[in-house]
């Protein structure tokens, strides 16, 4: 972890939502030396937490938590007014998700602002970490209407999987405040941590996490455009990938292909900021075709499926390997892996599904996917195996004993995860993302 040596000012802290954002900003304060108090309206969520228990898949966020608690600096409580009685500043962490109309939704916000915006202390700082469209600060200064509290917006990019790793080694702080005084209190929270801080006005903090989610968005729906155009031509994304990543201006991330973009925020925040833009009479066709070649991406998905089990799932058993939107997470919210299975579902594929992260009760796992404990339990009998998540243990499974199992030696391997060298050997038939099939399934 990279610290400042210099001893940080202790401050208390309320944050309020015990999510992904909310849980880590909370424990990872509370590791920085503040005295952090965190509520959330799910009372079960808090009783959990209260006894250290913490139910998401992110990597040392429970260690956190509990050492949190030993320490007597970490606390949560269900009523947001005694959370934030005497905090000096209050995260705003709760969710933001897609309106129907692509919008984001602010009513989780604003209510969390109604009800704690009597039981603030005087000279408090209302910190939004929520992923919020420009003009929002604005907006809740309005509901807050108190003249003795300033709203500052304090973006988090946070990755899932990294949470508590991005949030201690951040590549940037952002504060957005007119108030200079308010500004350096914020940063002040964040004394210890190794990182550029950039202080500027709140409806420019509010863009740039936007900005950053929809350029990630761009480059991955370019990368898998062009795997695309490799599949057409008989080249190899790879390799292709492999050489622009050796140019510094581009550098070697986000150049994975895959079956399309998803996750709880990217899709939301590609179509906010594409709404946003669009009310004020501002297009931006980029964002708006990355967003398109996205949907395009995961229903190619579909059709490779659909073409290597010879035309038609009806009644195939096909095997998944992955349902959360990417490795290192238990989180399915708009997983490309879950519209794949409702769209062979829907086309009559009998699923089945394994995912190392989930416990089997996560909600959003599509009805018709059964779970099994195993990818080898996933292989035993498939017309087709497809591997839609990267987790780095599907590529080190026995493939030649997986290819063994399924009824149909037919691996669509969607992340280009398995060694193609081994499926060849073990007579599968398969494709990836960007490469050429080995041969026809139509010779099976
Ligand atoms: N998940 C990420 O990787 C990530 C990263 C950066 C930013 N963000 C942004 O952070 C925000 C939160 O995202 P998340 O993934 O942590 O959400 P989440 O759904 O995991 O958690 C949100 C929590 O807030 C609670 N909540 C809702 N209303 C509340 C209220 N009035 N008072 C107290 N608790 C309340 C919910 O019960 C839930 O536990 C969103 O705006 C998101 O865009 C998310
Ligand atoms: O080379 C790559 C990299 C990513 N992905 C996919 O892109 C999506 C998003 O991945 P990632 O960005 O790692 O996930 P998140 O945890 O949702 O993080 C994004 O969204 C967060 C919430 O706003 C931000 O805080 C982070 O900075 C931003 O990276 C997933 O479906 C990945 O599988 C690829 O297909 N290929």
């Amino acid at each position: 972890m990279a610290q400042r040596s210099e001893t940080p000012t202790t401050r208390r802290v309320a944050v309020v939502g015990t999510g992904y954002v909310g849980l880590t900003t909370g424990a990872c304060l509370a590791s920085l030396g503040h005295h952090v108090q965190c509520c959330d309206v799910d009372r079960t969520k808090v009783e959990r937490l209260s006894r250290g228990e913490v139910r998401i898949h992110e990597p040392g966020l429970g260690q956190l938590v509990r050492d949190g608690i030993r320490s007597g600096r970490l606390e949560f409580t269900h009523s947001s007014t005694a959370a934030v009685r005497r905090a000096e500043a209050i995260f705003l962490c709760v969710p933001t998700p897609m309106a129907p109309d692509g919008s984001a939704n602010l009513a989780q916000v604003e209510s969390a602002v109604r009800e704690v915006r009597d039981h603030l202390p005087a000279d408090s700082l209302l910190v939004t970490k929520s992923t919020v469209p420009v003009g929002t600060a604005a907006r809740l200064s309005e509901l807050l209407d108190r003249r003795d509290v300033a709203v500052v917006s304090n973006p988090e990019f946070l990755r899932e999987g990294l949470a508590v790793r991005d949030f201690l080694n951040p590549d940037r702080i952002v504060v957005g405040t007119a108030s200079a005084a308010a500004a350096r209190r914020v940063s002040e929270l964040y004394a210890r941590l190794e990182a550029p801080t950039v202080h500027t006005d709140s409806a420019s903090a509010e863009l740039i996490k936007y900005a950053a989610n929809c350029f990630l968005a761009t480059k991955l729906s370019y990368v898998n455009d062009l795997a695309e155009l490799c599949e057409r031509v008989g080249a190899d994304i790879g390799g292709i990938t492999e050489c622009m990543a050796h140019d510094h201006r581009i550098a070697n991330s986000f150049l994975r292909p895959g079956p399309g973009w998803g996750g709880s925020c990217l899709p939301k925040d590609t179509a906010a900021l594409l709404h946003a833009a669009e009310a004020i009479g501002a297009d931006l066709p980029l964002v708006r075709a990355a967003v398109e070649a996205n949907r395009r991406h995961q229903r190619r998905v579909v059709d490779k499926v659909v073409a290597m089990c010879g035309g038609s799932v009806t009644g195939v058993r096909v095997g998944m390997l992955g349902l959360a939107f990417k490795a290192g997470t238990d989180d399915l919210r708009d997983s490309p892996a879950i519209a794949v299975a409702r769209r062979l579902a829907e086309l009559g594929a009998n699923l089945i599904a394994f995912d190392p992260a989930l416990r089997g009760d996560e909600p959003g796992i599509p009805a018709g996917v059964s779970l099994a404990d195993s990818a080898y339990q996933v292989a035993k009998g498939a017309g087709a195996v497809l591997v839609l998540t990267d987790w780095p243990e599907f590529r080190d499974l026995d493939w030649p004993q997986m290819v063994g199992l399924a009824e149909k030696p037919v691996i669509i391997d969607t992340r280009n995860l398995v060694d193609p060298r081994v499926l060849e050997r073990a007579g599968a038939v398969f494709c990836g993302t960007g490469r050429a099939p080995n041969r026809d399934s139509g010779e099976l």
